[in-house]
């Protein structure tokens, strides 16, 4: 017979090597999906039992939690990341502080390893702030009336073409220039080959009502691949073969910009297809291609979460837009090691911090700080929300410009 919650021992450990089948079944059931044997298969490819613990009673997990190693870039660099996932506690055991001591667990251990950064995707955003997570890359929902989207007179789409393919030409492609792409764009994740097939996984009950995902390159003038498109159509409604889908727009991204206009071009002119919708940067291009600026609608929420775990090595391992030397006072209560001052020299070709003595320019939350990390908020813009404390006048602005990026940040990678 089963224990009944409220008697239950409780403690914290690690997933064995063997074993991860029940654990995957357990966060499948935390998010409320059907557990399906293809599924758990390509989270098995990617899963690293070392990284993963919980709390089983009678032999079965009732909390779980989890990451990834990853290497994420930063405004002209990279960090070692911890990409946590996994995180689910059973409805019997809920709230009774599990979460919080799985959380603190991670972050020491994160610290301990020398993980300077920890990052997520929150499946609610009230949840991970008390934890000294920060919303770091906002998330645009693109949409619109794709026969609204004409594009500029003065777009130069230029002289290559855009055609389908099967998803192991797109992925061989997708793989060289993933590669070169990545350096250009904070907030994104390398993928170690086993996550290859993670992001090239189409199981049916990832598709959302979606039909399959199809797969195009663009070409440019000499027939060289540089850019791709990932997509699907929404079937719901459309039974019959009469105008009226929705083409979601997975990913899409390209070595220059005319075979980007060309992509979108391609996913926006579809036959029988009525309406867009897909994910995208801040700082997405398609909202100036278009003649009719109010035809693409964007919604803006929140991204992936940073938690910085080392605040030395998390600021060391990115550069600044313009030259900073600031002292930062970082209060951090879950990892007091962690907290303290900071002296940031920092500047376009590199950085270097040391822990001081003197008083803090400008005092912020260790969560704060993750939501300045990659470029994607002013810190004036916490500062006029009462999150910061200027100590320094004009210690705001420098940081807000230091801080600030070419690009903002966005992550294409869930986990
Ligand atoms: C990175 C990822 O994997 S994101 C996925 C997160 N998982 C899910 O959403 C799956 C469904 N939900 C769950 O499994 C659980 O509700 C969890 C994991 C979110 C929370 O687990 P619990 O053990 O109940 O959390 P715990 O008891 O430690 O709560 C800690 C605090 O967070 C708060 N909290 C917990 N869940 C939520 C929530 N969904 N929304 C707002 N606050 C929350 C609690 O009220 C508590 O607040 P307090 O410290 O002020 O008292």
């Amino acid at each position: 017979m089963a224990t009944a919650p409220h008697l239950a021992h409780l403690e914290l450990s690690p997933l064995p090597a063997e074993g991860a089948e029940d654990f995957l079944a357990a966060t499948t059931r935390g998010f409320h999906q059907d557990y399906d044997a293809d599924a758990a298969r390509a989270a098995r490819g990617v899963l690293e039992p070392e990284r993963c613990f919980g709390y089983a009673v009678d032999g079965r997990w009732m909390a779980t939690c989890g990451s990834y190693t990853r290497v994420m870039t930063v405004p002209g660099g990279t960090v070692p990341t911890a990409a946590v996932t996994f995180v689910t506690v059973n409805p019997g055991y809920r709230r009774r502080g599990l979460l919080t001591q799985m959380m603190s667990h991670q972050l020491r251990g994160l610290a301990e390893h020398g993980e300077p950064v920890a990052l997520l995707w929150a499946s609610e955003s009230a949840i991970y702030g008390r934890y000294g997570y920060g919303p770091a890359t906002p998330l645009v929902q693109l949409e619109g009336a794709t026969l609204d989207t004409a594009f500029r007179s003065d777009v130069d789409l230029g002289a290559g073409s855009v055609g389908e393919v099967d998803r192991e030409e797109c992925r061989r492609v997708v793989e060289g220039l993933h590669a070169r792409l990545l350096p250009d764009r904070p907030g994104a994740l390398d993928r170690p080959s086993a996550w290859w097939d993670a992001v090239f996984f189409d199981h049916p009950s990832r598709r959302h009502g979606g039909a399959a995902a199809r797969y195009a390159l663009h070409f440019d003038a000499r027939g060289r691949p540089d850019g791709y498109l990932t997509f699907r159509l929404s079937s719901a409604g459309t039974a019959d073969p009469g105008p009226g889908h929705t083409v979601r727009v997975a990913a899409l991204d390209a070595s220059d910009l005319r075979g980007y206009a060309r992509l979108w071009r391609f996913a926006l002119d579809l036959d029988l297809v009525r309406r867009f919708e897909g994910p995208a940067a801040l700082d997405e291009p398609l909202r100036h291609l278009v003649a009719d600026p109010a035809s693409v609608r964007a919604t803006s929420t929140d991204g992936t979460y940073v938690r910085v775990v080392d605040v030395a090595r998390a600021l060391e391992a990115r550069r600044y837009a313009l030259d900073v030397d600031l002292v930062l006072g970082v209060r951090d209560a879950l990892l007091p090691q962690n907290a303290g001052s900071y002296r940031l020299q920092g500047g376009p070709d590199g950085a270097s911090v040391q822990r001081v003595d003197t008083p803090a320019d400008v005092e912020l939350d260790v969560r704060e700080l993750g939501t300045l990390y990659l470029g994607g908020t002013p810190a004036a813009e916490l500062h006029r929300a009462g999150l910061l404390h200027e100590r320094t006048p004009g210690a705001v602005a420098a940081l807000s410009l230091g801080f600030s990026w070419s690009r903002k940040p966005f992550c294409r990678d869930y986990f």
